[in-house]
């Protein structure tokens, strides 16, 4: 929880004000029976009535700025933990951006989603009320002691028996309850997952008529939820019955103690009396502490929850004096690279070099590792051997923005915001004209659909692009990367969903576009393969065939088995 200092430093100077108010309202608070300890004992004995007027008077003014100050600490308490949240939730989602895929691979999506909103609103909670209280509560307690202290020393000891109480309790309180809340924590971002996971793919489960499976597997993960909330909740519950018995025999002690110290005339009645509103007054931080204990032991979880997370490194980082990525002017290669994403490899000594300029289609069968070749030429992923060289220079050399700005990636799954065709082809270059825009679409083959349309460019493409065919949502994927004008281009079977037709115009276009410029196209269709200067055939990891198109047919069986079977030769005028 310290380390959340830092993000209440800025706000420091609002944290002493409401420290200031604090100390009053816990002072007006402990006032009262001074009042009342001064009528007993110096203005009833006189009869001098107008001096009640002044002490009821007195009592009821000091209540009216108690109400004052406890309403300008709390709009202040609010207004402050809202804006330190804001500033941490900020930071997470920050530093969620920076961290590297494989991070991502090995974490659930919910339980980051729960990171980022429930456990900030948990500290929020703990920051506007909970830790303002335990402030104010103690300083009641400071306040009682001085009074009693004031009055007679022999009160001041007959609080202090109380201590060793509450502070056992408490001990075994926080003991107690942390787990639970652990566990709450931690199944509160197992839920979020499944539902998440589970609405996003509501179609398959539809399609396979799941729902019932689904939701006896939701109502599994819930029933943990229960059964840790039911269990927190039991051990919450003790904390009342014991504060209202600590209490009793607290106040049982202090008439039986208190009643022999006043006939034996060692304090007064009227401080007897004060005593007893002390008692009284001490209900509800004793009551509350309880509850505050909970939510401290809530927010513990949170904040050690989210400074995880914030301790998370990046596999991937910019090296120090590494350089930006402008221009590939001689060559790309790759010299024995391996990869693994656990412990199976996935790439194999890899090796290849093509020239700045040259188009390279990687081609080989499902899983054999032609994604994962092309993920760690933009550094999604570090091989665990051998180099990536562009111009000679090892990647790592060069800052992972540039890399990422100049090497342009048309995924497999392009992935689509909910907002509008314009926005989505414009994510990555904000400063793009319409014309630019548009101008990316019409080399995507996506011009002339989006005028069609009522809304044209400013048409909403629904959540993850659901109101577009899957075809039109690689065309827009395409023209998103086109529109940023790469110096590299890689394309992950970019027309998969498009027909053949399309699927020529889009390849011209992009031949077009990227006249002199390096391109790697993961692909299956003879035309493009023949078009390549080199073709790279990629069996379990390995290279098997490297060389053009005539070449591997010649040569290689299995890329000639891989041509023949996609039925592309009838199509399109044989090998
Ligand atoms: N994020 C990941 N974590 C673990 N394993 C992965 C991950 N991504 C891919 N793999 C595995 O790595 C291997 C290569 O996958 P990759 O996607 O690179 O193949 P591919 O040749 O592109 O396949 P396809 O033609 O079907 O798209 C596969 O066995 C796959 O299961």
């Amino acid at each position: 929880m310290l380390r959340l200092l830092p993000f209440l430093k800025p706000y420091r100077w609002w944290f002493m004000l409401v420290g200031i108010l604090l100390m009053l309202i816990a002072l007006l608070t402990t006032l009262p029976p001074w009042l009342i300890q001064y009528a007993i004992d110096e203005v009833f004995p006189t009869g001098d009535t107008t001096w009640l007027l002044w002490l009821g008077g007195g009592i009821l003014l000091l209540s009216l700025m108690e109400g004052l100050f406890s309403f300008t600490q709390q709009v202040l308490s609010e207004w402050v933990s809202q804006r330190v949240i804001f500033q941490i939730r900020n930071q997470l989602f920050h530093h969620l951006n920076q961290l590297s895929f494989s991070f991502f691979d090995r974490t659930q999506v919910g339980d980051l989603i729960s990171r980022v909103v429930s456990d900030t609103d948990t500290l929020k909670r703990f920051i506007a009320f909970g830790l303002l209280k335990v402030v104010t509560n103690g300083l009641v307690l400071l306040w009682i002691f001085v009074s009693l202290m004031m009055w007679s020393p022999w009160m001041g000891f007959l609080f202090l028996l109380m201590i060793p109480f509450m502070v056992h309790a408490m001990w075994t309180y926080s003991f107690r309850v942390r787990p639970a809340f652990r566990r709450i924590r931690q199944t509160t971002g197992r839920l979020t997952s499944f539902t998440r996971e589970r609405l996003a793919g509501i179609e398959v489960i539809k399609l396979f008529g799941n729902e019932t499976h689904e939701e006896n597997q939701f109502q599994q993960e819930n029933q943990e939820y229960l059964q840790y909330q039911v269990e927190a909740a039991r051990l919450g519950a003790f904390w009342l019955p014991y504060s209202e018995v600590l209490l009793g025999f607290f106040a049982g002690l202090v008439l039986l103690a208190g009643g022999w110290l006043v006939t034996t005339g060692r304090i007064t009645a009227g401080s007897l009396v004060g005593f007893m509103a002390y008692v009284n007054l001490l209900n509800r931080p004793i009551r509350q502490t309880g509850f505050l204990l909970s939510l401290f032991q809530q927010a513990d979880t949170a904040a050690e929850r989210i400074h995880h997370l914030l301790d998370q490194e990046s596999a991937i980082q910019n090296h120090p004096g590494a350089q930006p990525f402008t221009r590939l002017t001689d060559s790309l290669s790759m010299q024995g690279v391996s990869f693994a994403y656990d412990a199976q490899p996935v790439l194999q000594h890899v090796t290849f070099k093509i020239k700045a300029g040259e188009t390279l289609a990687i081609v080989g069968p499902s899983g054999a590792g032609k994604t994962t070749l092309v993920h760690l030429l933009l550094r999604f992923y570090a091989p665990s051997a051998g180099e990536i060289l562009l111009d000679d220079r090892p990647i790592e050399r060069y800052t992972v923005e540039s890399l990422r700005e100049k090497i342009g990636l048309v995924m497999q799954h392009p992935f689509l915001f909910d907002g509008t065709l314009r926005d989505n082809i414009a994510l990555g270059t904000p400063d793009a004209t319409l014309a630019d825009i548009q101008q990316a679409a019409r080399l995507a083959s996506l011009d002339s659909f989006i005028k069609a349309l009522p809304q044209g460019y400013d048409t909403p493409i629904g959540e993850r692009g659901v109101r577009l065919s899957g075809g039109q949502a690689q065309r827009l994927a395409l023209a998103r990367v086109l529109l940023r004008q790469p110096e590299i281009l890689v394309l992950d079977e970019p027309t998969a969903s498009v027909d053949h037709l399309t699927d020529a115009h889009i390849m011209e276009s992009v031949s077009s576009l990227m006249a002199g410029k390096t391109l790697l196209v993961i692909a299956h269709r003879l035309a493009t393969l023949r078009s390549a200067h080199r073709i790279l055939f990629l069996e379990d990891g390995r290279i098997t065939g490297l060389g053009t198109h005539h070449e591997l047919v010649t040569s290689h069986a299995g890329y000639r088995g891989f041509i023949e079977a996609s039925g592309d030769i009838a199509g399109r005028g044989g090998v």
